[in-house]
């Protein structure tokens, strides 16, 4: 029996780049976590209009706080992938195996170094172009579409 990939957002602060990676998971048929606090409530003006009526189709999970997520992620026995600027793994060159929750920082700062070290792999989309970050949600769904074209 396959577990499927999931997409994890820690403590994420912009409720439309939420709402966006949802309805992108309700598509492709993805789970999300969503590690708390987060800077808006569901019920968020923002979060509704980017997610639509795909957030009622949406498979979420809430978590209170990063270690309550860490010791689910272990009971359930996957790897923990990050995505973050700081690595410099190309997240093309990683092998993603069923299971993996994928996880990408909040908006403004990225995760803390407690969380970057707990995580099994980092990867990074490289930028030649340049610049700081990418958006959020572009991240998750270039993550996403690498993850589930390897694992088909
Ligand atoms: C807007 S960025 C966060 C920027 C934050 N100032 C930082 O230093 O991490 C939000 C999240 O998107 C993901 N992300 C953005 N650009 C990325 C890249 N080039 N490679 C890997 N992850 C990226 C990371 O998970 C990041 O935490």
């Amino acid at each position: 029996m396959t577990q499927g990939i999931r997409i994890a957002l820690y403590q994420p602060d912009i409720a439309g780049n939420t709402g966006t990676i949802l309805r992108m998971a309700a598509c492709f048929g993805l789970a999300v976590d969503i590690i708390e606090p987060a800077g808006f409530d569901l019920s968020d003006r923002n979060l509704r209009r980017a997610g639509m009526d795909y957030l009622e189709m949406a498979a979420l999970k809430r978590h209170v706080d990063f270690a309550t997520f860490d010791a689910w992620r272990i009971s359930e026995g996957r790897r923990l992938v990050l995505f973050t600027t700081k690595a410099a793994l190309p997240y093309t060159e990683f092998r993603y195996a069923d299971g993996d929750v994928i996880l990408f920082g909040r908006e403004s700062a990225g995760v803390p170094d407690h969380v970057h070290d707990r995580a099994d792999a980092r990867l990074l989309i490289p930028m030649r172009g340049g610049g700081r970050s990418l958006n959020l949600a572009l991240s998750a769904a270039i993550a996403a579409s690498e993850a589930m074209r390897q694992l088909g």
